[in-house]
């Protein structure tokens, strides 16, 4: 579980970027996390994992505040953090196996990651992983080589890898096309409702998150002015929230595409 309360950013510039935010997100919920540019949205996530300081509040993982802890306190705990970006931030010369075992590197004493021996648990862990996300045949190829959504399907192994206890998701499928997006936002609410897994994830597309997100928070200049399932964020609202901004960039259809398959002992691994 997760639970931020009063959390408030000022950056020293004087831009007031989050104000008093405060929700709870239990374990196996995704949240999305609307708002239009400039609204907080990446403040928020960072806040979270201390990538920005907040000037003020709380950010509990469980009954640990995070906010309180500095240096070897902090990277322990940021390994309970696992983060989904953008821009899949893969090691590119790497191969596939071994981007999803650098999940591993912040549990491995130094001389292991530095000859990148792994124990031979994590070799499994990463097998079960690259298995769920479907990725099983294209372990040993080179990260480059692979398609924007088999290379986010290695970001999601990657984080998994960690154990997190807290997913932080970033923008997941702003450079993929409308049915991969679908693809990979079916794989995430699935896999956080398997691992009973809390996760935030900053998503512009409004109508990809009504489709795949039981509870949205809308952002506007830093305050929450929206936080309930997509049924009840309607017309009003979004222009409440996002003002003269456009919100719709992909047209919600239907998905013929199988989801992704749920291995039974990548579940026996998650419990
Ligand atoms: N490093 C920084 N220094 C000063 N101000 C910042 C910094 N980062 C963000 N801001 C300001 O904080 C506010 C919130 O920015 P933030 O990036 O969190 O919004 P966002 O909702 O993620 O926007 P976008 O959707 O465009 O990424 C904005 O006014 C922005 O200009």
């Amino acid at each position: 579980m997760l639970t931020i309360k009063g959390l408030s950013k000022t950056y020293r510039t004087g831009d007031s970027a989050l104000k008093n935010v405060s929700l709870t997100v239990p374990g196996g919920q995704i949240i999305g996390l609307i708002g239009p540019s400039g609204a907080g949205k990446s403040t928020l996530i960072r806040c979270i994992n201390r990538l920005v300081e907040p000037t003020s509040g709380q950010v509990l993982l469980g009954d640990i505040d995070l906010t309180r802890l500095g240096g070897a306190g902090l990277r322990v705990q940021r390994r309970r953090i696992g983060m989904i970006f953008q821009e899949y931030a893969l090691v590119e010369r790497l191969t596939v196996m071994e981007n999803v075992l650098s999940g591993r590197l912040g549990y491995v004493p130094f001389w292991r990651s530095w000859t990148r021996r792994f124990p031979g648990e994590d070799i499994q862990r990463a097998w079960a992983l690259l298995d769920r996300v479907g990725l099983m045949d294209h372990a040993n190829k080179r990260a480059d080589t692979l398609s924007g959504g088999q290379r986010q399907r290695v970001g999601i192994a990657r984080a998994l890898a960690q154990a997190p206890e807290l997913l932080l998701i970033d923008e997941p499928t702003a450079s993929l096309d409308p049915r991969t997006s679908r693809q990979i936002m079916r794989l995430l609410t699935e896999l956080c409702a398997e691992r009973q897994l809390p996760a935030i994830v900053n998503i512009h597309d409004v109508p990809l998150a009504r489709q795949f997100v039981q509870r949205l928070i809308g952002l506007r200049a830093g305050e929450v002015v929206f936080d309930g399932p997509p049924e009840a964020l309607d017309e009003a609202m979004l222009t409440h929230i996002y003002g003269e901004e456009e919100w719709q960039t992909n047209a919600p259809e239907e998905d013929d595409a199988p989801p992704a398959p749920a291995m039974p002992e990548a579940r026996a691994l998650a419990s």
